[in-house]
């Protein structure tokens, strides 16, 4: 994030890692950090003027050619010089977002001297972007990207708005010094003598990104604005901003901070800062040249020496002055690294020195107008030295020095008064629908111990007993079961067995065994977590839990028994009898019922609960064939307020795992939106999720591109004769596109998903008026609570069915580990900007009102707003949020 610099910073979620110029003058780099692409790639023989670093990778540009040259784990971008690159391109500076590198051109001469060229490479982002006017600086955000006209010193910025705002923000009268992008944001040092910082974007000083970040992170950090302190340069990071204070070096970090994030040195000088997402490290103003780093996730101190700055080949402009040192931080004598002058003295001080093109300026405290108690303990000294300055201390400084911690006491109390106030105020947001509680309360809510702290809902396991489940002896089940023996196992998933068992009074129940396994802590989360949502959640396309037994170390759950098995079974068993008899109509009713479902999950539990292991296997199949969403194991109760991300460890099953949540860890519920789309696809083509014996093994990057060439039969199951209308699977493909979007704020939420599939369905069975909704679900579909109670009767009574046997074993699908390839954007996204790659001089591009860019084709799918309407403005804030 930000502009390119002596030093750099990457993350994500294989670590953080930092990069510097080292400090003798080789031009050479060094990086420490725990991501072994970056640490292991590093290009240590080659110079490099400056650095740059995003998501997982980190760029430089190099000093022979003046190209970028990029390393590390990013799948966005390939290692090595980023392609397309024309060869007579060369750059004068780069800088990395999240995934994506941009590079400003060195500028043209001739005719086109007053045109600006800057490429970029990267996710949604490659492409020549052309600007009438010259360019200072470029600095580059998560999304988005912002530069610095040279002439008038306003800021332009394109890329991503929607979570960032920072185009629409930008102050078009104000004019910069420099500017530094971070995740959402934009600062920059403002022209004049008092070059405070001013930021703009969502991720700072915006009063409703505020409220949204108090609200989810109440607990775990703080929230401020940008200091009045002049300053000689800023940085952003995701969502804070930090800068170098114009007088005397010091730090100063403004936005929100994590919660057991180290602490903003106070007592420290630095030359140069730069920030990676949560922490930022600067270089020691000393003669170790060595940085420090601060924020969450990185060690304090770090032991490589590194350059204060950039090299310029151009004497020092006016305004800075050069770096002299044992160390000569440049290579070639004729160039010389450049520090920005500090701007005047604080109040209480004088200029004892001007800065000249050897040191900066040099202040001092005028001791006779003294007012703060620094001033007052530095001149002291000159006062010990007379008795009468001294009886002016005891008799002035004193006093004022009591007076002002008073006054900072006093403040503290307000704040935290206030503070507190603020938590309970917006905890008490979090309320259960009307519905809902009343459901609590029928249900025996009286004496209920349920606490509402945080407005989360987490009854003890004694209320649990006492609400719904009951609770079965191992006896009990032993005997239903038949001991457990091996003609009683109807699948096996990673955590469990699940075998068929019949009840003394004749219930046929499904019995989930947890395997006995190492790591009991974690089988026990998973154990509690099933069970504490179970108990609560009630819905016709939800699977109920009957109760469970915990006796001595086993742990069994009873469940209704679905007599048809999962749609797994269906999809990819043996049996093309069972593959058939879903025909198309089944196939999208069970779609439709699994995504409400999945939308009752999201929408009207309270608090919202996240799946996260939406497959095929966990949609079961009742003798109606309607289907049952199950397998709560690994879910999450959703955070009160469903904007803010849940930073987890990605869980769920390869293929229908969130690639955002797994490369950034932000599990909403628009991952189980990805999982989803994964499911609709695999109902459309019955094909595995990931299936190796296919060249495209991955279902969506097989499939997404077929269908956005409007091929939508080339995916469609060839063992099921098409439908008589094809445009309703032709939506369905659609959606399912949508779904599977690289981005969760791309993704719909799922009651669109609900809403599009109602009106497909209607489509395919030649409903007449297909462009209205249909409701209820009960009258389409047959899913009501009593249709279903007949169902399980008939179930009880059915014998073992033909989907009884085992499939599981025959089942292969893995648990994510590190090595997962997820879709890559040149092969889906990147294919969309490949037409936009324009020729550099803008032949092709179009120009608008100075900021000319080459912009990708749209995507060729009509937006889901347009097809179903706009989003609420809950939705809207939870899209914008959706990191
Ligand atoms: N209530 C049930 N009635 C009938 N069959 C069931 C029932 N619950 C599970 N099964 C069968 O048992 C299989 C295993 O289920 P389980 O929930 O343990 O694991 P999974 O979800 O398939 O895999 P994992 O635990 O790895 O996510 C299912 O795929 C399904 O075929």
């Amino acid at each position: 994030l930000g502009s390119m610099s002596s030093l750099a910073i990457s993350y994500g979620e294989d670590g953080p890692v930092f990069c510097a110029l080292k400090s003798d003058g080789s031009h050479l780099v060094n990086c420490y950090g725990s991501n072994p692409a970056i640490i292991y790639g590093t290009p240590a023989h080659f110079p490099f003027i400056g650095l740059t670093a995003g998501d997982g990778f980190v760029c430089g540009l190099l000093l022979e050619s003046n190209k970028p040259y990029c390393w590390g784990s990013s799948g966005y971008l390939r290692p090595g010089v980023p392609q397309p690159m024309m060869e007579e391109a060369e750059y004068v500076e780069i800088s990395a977002g999240d995934y994506h590198l941009c590079g400003l051109r060195k500028p043209s001469t001739g005719r086109h001297r007053n045109l600006s060229v800057i490429d970029c490479w990267g996710y949604n982002m490659t492409r020549n972007n052309v600007f009438d006017g010259q360019i200072q600086s470029i600095s580059a955000g998560s999304e988005f990207n912002c530069g610095l006209f040279s002439e008038n010193k306003t800021v332009f910025c394109w890329g991503d708005e929607a979570s960032s705002r920072v185009i629409s923000l930008i102050p078009q009268e104000m004019r910069f010094q420099k500017i530094s992008a971070g995740g959402y944001h934009v600062c920059g040092i403002l022209e004049g003598a008092d070059s405070k910082a001013f930021c703009w974007g969502r991720s700072l000083n915006l009063e409703e990104e505020i409220s949204m970040i108090s609200a989810a992170y109440l607990n775990q950090g703080n929230v401020d604005f940008p200091p009045s302190d002049p300053m000689l340069s800023v940085v952003g990071g995701k969502f804070h901003a930090c800068g170098i204070k114009s007088y005397g070096r010091g730090v100063i970090c403004w936005g929100y901070t994590v919660k057991r994030s180290t602490p903003t040195p106070t007592a420290i000088k630095v030359y140069e800062i730069a920030a990676g997402n949560y922490f930022t490290c600067g270089i020691l103003a000393e003669k170790s040249l060595l940085p420090v780093c601060w924020g969450l996730g990185f060690p304090s101190s770090l032991p490589l020496a590194a350059s204060p700055g950039l090299c310029e080949t151009a004497p020092c402009p006016p305004g800075s002055y050069e770096f002299f040192d044992a160390h000569a931080p440049c290579k070639s004598p004729d160039s010389h690294a450049c520090l920005p002058c500090s701007n005047g003295c604080p109040a209480e001080m004088y200029q004892k020195m001007e800065c000249t093109l050897k040191s900066d300026r040099q202040c001092d405290y005028n001791c006779s107008s003294c007012y703060s108690a620094e001033c007052f303990l530095n001149c002291s000294s000159l006062y010990s030295n007379n008795a009468k300055g001294n009886n002016r201390f005891w008799s002035m400084g004193l006093p004022v020095i009591i007076a002002e911690i008073g006054l900072a006491v006093f403040l503290v109390i307000v704040v935290a008064t206030t503070a507190v106030l603020y938590v309970r105020f917006r905890l008490r947001n979090c309320q259960c629908s009307a519905k809902q509680s009343k459901r609590k309360k029928n249900k025996g809510g009286s004496g209920s111990s349920v606490s509402k702290d945080n407005g989360k809902i987490r009854p003890d396991m004694d209320e649990i007993k006492l609400r719904r489940a009951r609770t079965f002896t191992y006896e009990e089940l032993e005997r239903a079961t038949g001991g457990f023996r091996e003609e009683s196992l109807v699948g096996k998933g990673s955590f469990s067995c699940v075998y068929k068992g019949v009840l003394k009074n004749g219930t046929v129940v499904a019995v989930k065994k947890a395997i006995v396994c190492s790591d009991k802590q974690k089988n026990s989360k998973e154990f509690h977590t099933e069970l504490d949502l179970l108990s609560r959640l009630n819905h016709a396309h939800l699977l109920n839990l009957l109760g469970y037994c915990e006796e001595g170390g086993e742990r069994l759950l009873v469940y209704e028994f679905m007599v048809h098995g999962s749609l797994h079974q269906h999809l990819h068993g043996k049996n093309p009898a069972l593959i058939e008899q879903l025909d198309w109509v089944r196939r999208v009713t069970i779609a439709v019922q699994a995504a409400r479902g999945i939308e009752y999950l999201h929408g009207y539990a309270c608090p919202p609960v996240i799946h996260r292991d939406i497959k095929s296997s966990n949609i079961l199949i009742d003798e109606e064939h309607n289907a049952r969403v199950s397998d709560f194991g690994l879910s999450l109760l959703g955070p009160a307020d469903s904007s803010s991300p849940l930073a987890e460890l990605p869980a769920g099953t390869l293929g229908y795992l969130d690639p955002e949540y797994y490369r950034l860890h932000y599990l909403t519920t628009k991952s189980d939106v990805y999982s989803f789309g994964v499911l609709l696809l695999e109902i459309l083509s019955s094909r595995k999720a990931i299936d190796m014996q296919y060249e495209e093994g991955n279902i969506v990057e097989w499939a997404v591109p077929l269908i956005k060439a409007g091929d939508i039969s080339a995916i469609l199951d060839p063992a099921l004769k098409p439908p008589s209308d094809p445009e309703a699977l032709k939506r369905i493909a659609n959606v399912a596109c949508k779904c599977v979007r690289m981005r969760g704020k791309e993704r719909p939420s799922m009651d669109k998903v609900t809403t599009a599939l109602e009106r497909a369905l209607a489509q395919l069975m030649g409903s007449p008026c297909n462009d209205q909704p249909i409701l209820p679900t009960e009258v389409v579909l047959g899913s009501s609570r009593m249709h279903k109670k007949t169902s399980q009767r008939s179930s009880n009574r059915s014998a073992i069915s033909e989907t009884d046997a085992v499939e599981g074993d025959s089942r292969t699908e893995f648990r994510a580990p590190s090595w997962i390839t997820f879709p890559s954007v040149t092969s889906s996204q990147g294919r969309k900007s490949s037409a936009s790659d324009a020729d550099v001089d803008g032949k092709s591009s179009a120009r608008n009102s100075g900021y000319v860019a080459t912009n990708a084709a749209g995507d060729g799918l009509r937006s889901l707003e347009e097809e179903i309407g706009p989003a609420s403005p809950q939705e809207r804030l939870f899209l914008q949020h959706n990191f």
